[in-house]
């Protein structure tokens, strides 16, 4: 059998992950679609009262806690088991975004938001991290664009939010260069799906049996 991997996706709000994601899912054996906040019962209740439109008055240390608390729910009752059984886990956000959101772009400070989240993760980092790099405005446009798509508390930040954001994820590019790979996802579907899948399939490759 070979080791499980944890691959997670990162990005601004509509760069495409999601719709990445499950193409790249169809294409392998043995792997695990999963996403926060959410993935599993408590994870996705947590989810709901984050994302709610009506809670304006969440405070940013409250939104970061509550973050770090559906990511540790997720982590051991799905993940970890999935990594485990020897899966590759491909995961629709992770840490990345509470340091570029909360911690970088509600300003925190990505330190402090890495801490809290030390207590949640336990030092459990992905093997690689897959970033989607689009300007903020692309992604707010594509977003419009899908009616059927959810409108969530965090898609309706302004754009200076946004691009404080994306400043979050070229600092976390530069912390650690060797787990965060970029690619451009303002290219077409397909364009994009190439590259993702050419960086999963590399990455793959280099696994190890155990
Ligand atoms: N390369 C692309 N070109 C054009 N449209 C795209 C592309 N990739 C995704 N889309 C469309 O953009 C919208 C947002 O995509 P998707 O939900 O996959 O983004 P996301 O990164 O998961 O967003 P969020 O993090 O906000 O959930 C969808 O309607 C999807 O069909
Ligand atoms: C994990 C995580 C997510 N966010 C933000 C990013 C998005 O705006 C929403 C999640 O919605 P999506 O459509 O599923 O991408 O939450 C965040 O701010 N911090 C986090 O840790």
């Amino acid at each position: 059998m070979e080791s499980g991997i944890f691959i997670t996706f990162e990005g601004p709000d509509g760069a495409g992950k999601t719709t990445i994601i499950s193409m790249i899912a169809e294409q392998l054996e043995n792997a695990l679609l999963t996403r926060e906040p959410g993935g599993i019962d408590i994870a996705e209740q947590i989810r709901r009262v984050i994302l709610d439109k009506d809670n304006t008055a969440m405070d940013p240390r409250t939104e970061a806690l509550l973050y770090a608390a559906a990511r540790r729910q997720h982590l051991i009752e799905k993940v970890k088991p999935a990594l485990d059984a020897g899966k590759v886990v491909l995961c629709d956000r992770f840490v990345d975004s509470s340091l570029a959101y909360q911690g970088h772009g509600r300003g925190l400070g990505i330190e402090e938001v890495f801490n809290i989240n030390q207590f949640a993760i336990e030092q459990m980092m992905p093997d690689l991290t897959i970033y989607f790099d689009i300007e903020p405005e692309l992604g707010l446009k594509r977003i419009n664009r899908n009616k059927g798509r959810e409108v969530n508390r965090l898609d309706l930040e302004n754009l200076d939010f946004h691009y404080k954001v994306r400043e979050g994820y070229y600092i976390l590019m530069e912390r650690f260069p060797k787990r965060i790979v970029k690619i451009d996802a303002s290219g077409t579907l397909e364009d994009v799906f190439q590259k993702t899948m050419k960086i999963v399939l590399e990455r793959l490759e280099q696994r190890k049996p155990v």
